[in-house]
């Protein structure tokens, strides 16, 4: 290919991974989008739409649809993976008889697995075999798939135990409407992503409920607090909190009726039952998971997590939602910088 332009293997033909595709081809890259619908991949190849996941949006010819996982991986440069977190470990096994020689695999996918309760790269680590692993890298940060695809300002970060490998993919992705930070705070970045979805269907709760800014404000606040408390726990270094992959994600996520877990939030806030919101949905809301994994993390560490165990109770225990809010409200009273100060210094006691 030469210049630098690579062939990427892209696994997971939904709305982020046929976005980030088009960030790749517009880079000058091919791009092999795998996917397990053929209708989908034959819309990709012949009309260059994801009419399903990304509607409305001219794909480049740098993208070639498939779905045959041995296409999509020989001889590519690097593996991304764009599927769910509940789908990751069963499309790994499918990647690997096809990988033969050591190689960087990028994830973009948002996530806690519920009782391993593992972060995604650590998933990775345990199901592809480590002789095939050049490096992970996860890329993450405020980012709709439906505004990357109409190349509208967007910056995420990436992170790796690898920064050198980091610094290539962000190379890979980085463009002009498409710009990429580094963070070696691997633990923090994946974190972030994964807690602040959360966060958002809280938020849409709020919003269903009829309740406004001062309600978001809060939640966007002590949702930051609280993510930040029980990642820091986890080894992650708070400051990761204040960048893209904490305030920024949780930002765009619970302000923004592009997102998924807003609005599945909104829908529960309005009085669906979240059965019937999910099947419409016919999406990844990962917040759903990920708030099953905090629960149980917050056992794990000792860690309060009230907003995320309000959202629990909603979710698994059939709790109304707006006594969920009342509860919150109506906690013993707590000192802000208090709880600031326990989660900066979190890191240095133990
Ligand atoms: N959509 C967005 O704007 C963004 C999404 N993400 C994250 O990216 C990940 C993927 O999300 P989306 O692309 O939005 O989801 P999506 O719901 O749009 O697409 C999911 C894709 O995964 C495929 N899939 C699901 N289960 C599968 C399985 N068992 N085997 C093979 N394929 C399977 C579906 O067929 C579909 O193509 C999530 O973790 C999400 O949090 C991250 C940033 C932005
Ligand atoms: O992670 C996202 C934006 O950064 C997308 O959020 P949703 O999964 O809620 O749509």
């Amino acid at each position: 290919m030469g210049n630098g332009k690579v062939k990427v293997a892209m696994i997971g033909a939904g709305s982020w991974g046929t976005a980030l595709s088009l960030v790749l081809a517009d880079n000058g890259h091919t791009v092999y989008l795998w996917g397990k619908n053929q209708q989908t991949i034959d819309e990709i190849n012949k009309v260059h739409e994801n009419k399903k996941y990304l509607p409305n949006i001219l794909l480049p010819d740098g993208i070639h649809g498939t779905t045959s996982m041995e296409e999509a991986v020989r001889d590519a440069a690097y593996i991304t993976l764009s599927v769910p977190t509940k789908a990751m470990r069963e499309v790994i096994k499918q990647i690997i008889p096809f990988v033969k020689s050591p190689i960087t695999f990028v994830h973009v996918s948002k996530g806690i697995e519920p009782e391993s309760l593992l972060r995604i790269s650590e998933i990775m680590e345990e199901e592809i075999p480590k002789e095939l692993i050049k490096s992970i890298v996860v890329l993450s940060g405020p980012s709709h798939a439906e505004e990357v695809s109409l190349r509208h300002p967007t910056t995420v970060t990436v992170s790796s135990k690898s920064m050198e490998e980091a610094q290539k993919v962000q190379d890979l992705f980085i463009n002009s409407n498409f710009r990429v930070y580094t963070n070696p705070d691997i633990i923090g970045v994946e974190i972030g992503g994964a807690l602040k979805n959360i966060i958002a269907v809280c938020a849409g709760i709020t919003d269903g409920l009829g309740y406004g800014d001062n309600a978001k404000a809060a939640l966007i606040t002590r949702g930051l607090a609280e993510m930040a408390r029980l990642g820091t726990k986890m080894g992650a270094n708070p400051l990761t909190f204040a960048g893209l992959t904490g305030i920024g994600d949780l930002i765009v996520t619970c302000t923004s009726p592009h997102s998924r877990n807003w609005r599945a939030g909104n829908q529960l806030g309005k009085g669906r039952q979240m059965e019937e919101v999910l099947n419409d949905m016919g999406m990844a809301v990962e917040g759903i998971r990920t708030t099953k994994a905090a629960h149980q993390l917050s056992e794990k560490y000792n860690v309060e997590l009230p907003i995320a165990s309000a959202l629990y109770n909603v979710l698994f225990n059939g709790g109304d939602p707006k006594k969920a809010v009342d509860s919150l409200m109506e906690r013993g009273k707590t000192s802000e910088m208090e709880d600031l100060i326990n989660i900066l210094a979190s890191q240095y006691i133990e």
